[in-house]
């Protein structure tokens, strides 16, 4: 098998300080990753948890402190120059555009690859149509929406026609809208030109809906790494959520408890985890009829990622969320 991306045990260290101390952030702490050509690869985890660093490692933005990856078949250090020739690397902040027109910027990206002038334009009006762009070329950046400047990074990106394209958060910051209709654009890249794809985010449903493979880092090690049907699958099946009248929480958690692993009542709603459950819920209704047990309402979900999220790391990816941004903020 031929890998496009090939990491073995990445580690940063950033040495800062603190006060007067100075402290080591293990950013990144033993990545390892086989990324196959065509892969798109979502990279999901909480504010703080090591995409971005993993992927400035992977692009030659930053030396590992230790460990070795190649791209494209380069190593990351010794042959960087090679690695940035065949990768595009759209960042997570974006949007520096220098003041000139959109078409302007994205012809002077290609000419920082050495291309020639005529194809940098060729290939930035073809990318331009491909991104929904058209009629936009004249135009300032900073008079573009939101949605169509990430799509303008997208093009300065890909302007060197990369195979393997990193997007470090594509869609942060866009409206639903413009979220799904960039996915389709990410979607096309890999589909229509075959580029293998590397994208981190903060969303379960972004990467549950572009991913061929997930995965998922806390803290700057790997926890999972599946395709997103595995992962749910993994985990102990689906939530079905009861609700009963107060006098019957109780005489309901112990039924549930014969049919459903992780019995827990909150107020009126009785929930478990069950494996399969389309299959036993129609014996589980007929016993509490048996019983008397009356349902004001029945929900069935399948497992999330969030489920997949809270049970390799012991916290939700919200949680995690909320906790890093109440780190973040200042004293
Ligand atoms: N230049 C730096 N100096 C010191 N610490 C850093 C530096 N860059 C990142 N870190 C720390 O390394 C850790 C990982 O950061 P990183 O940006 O890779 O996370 P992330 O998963 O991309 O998060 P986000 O979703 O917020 O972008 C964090 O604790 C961060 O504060």
């Amino acid at each position: 098998m031929t890998y496009v991306i090939q990491a073995r045990d990445l580690v940063q260290v950033f040495s800062t300080k603190q006060g007067r101390k100075k402290a080591d952030v293990r950013a990144v702490d033993g990545v390892s990753l086989d990324v196959t050509p065509g892969e798109i690869v979502g990279f999901l985890g909480p504010n703080g948890a090591g995409k971005t660093t993993t992927l400035r490692m992977l692009t030659t933005l930053l030396k590992p402190t230790s460990g070795t990856a190649t791209v494209a078949g380069f190593d990351v250090v010794r042959q960087s120059v090679d690695v940035r020739r065949n990768i595009g690397y759209v960042s997570q902040a974006g949007g520096a555009f220098s003041g000139a027109l959109a078409g302007d910027e994205v012809v002077d990206h290609g000419l920082l690859y050495g291309m020639r002038r005529q194809d940098a334009i060729a290939r930035g009006k073809e990318l331009f149509a491909q991104l929904d762009l058209d009629g936009l070329w004249k135009r300032m950046p900073k008079q573009m929406s939101g949605g169509q400047k990430r799509r303008l990074d997208i093009a300065m990106g890909l302007i060197n026609d990369p195979k393997i394209v990193f997007l470090d958060e594509p869609t942060t910051g866009l409206d639903p809208q413009a979220r799904a209709n960039l996915w389709e654009h990410i979607r096309r890249l890999r589909d229509e030109l075959g580029a293998t794809i590397i994208l981190t985010t903060h969303y379960l449903d972004e990467a549950d809906a572009l991913s061929d493979r997930i995965v998922i880092i806390d803290k700057g090690k790997i926890v999972a790494s599946d395709t997103p049907a595995h992962l749910k699958a993994a985990i102990a099946g689906d939530l079905v959520d009861l609700v009963v009248a107060d006098t019957d929480v109780a005489a309901t958690s112990e039924l549930l408890a014969r049919f459903a692993e992780q019995v827990a009542a909150d107020g009126v709603h009785v929930r478990g985890r069950i494996a399969h459950a389309g299959a036993s819920i129609p014996n589980l209704l007929r016993e509490l009829d048996q019983r008397g047990l009356l349902l004001e309402a029945i929900e069935v979900h399948r497992p999330t990622l969030d489920d997949v999220f809270l049970t390799m790391t012991g916290r939700s990816l919200r949680e995690a969320e909320a906790a890093n941004d109440t780190t973040e903020v200042p004293a």
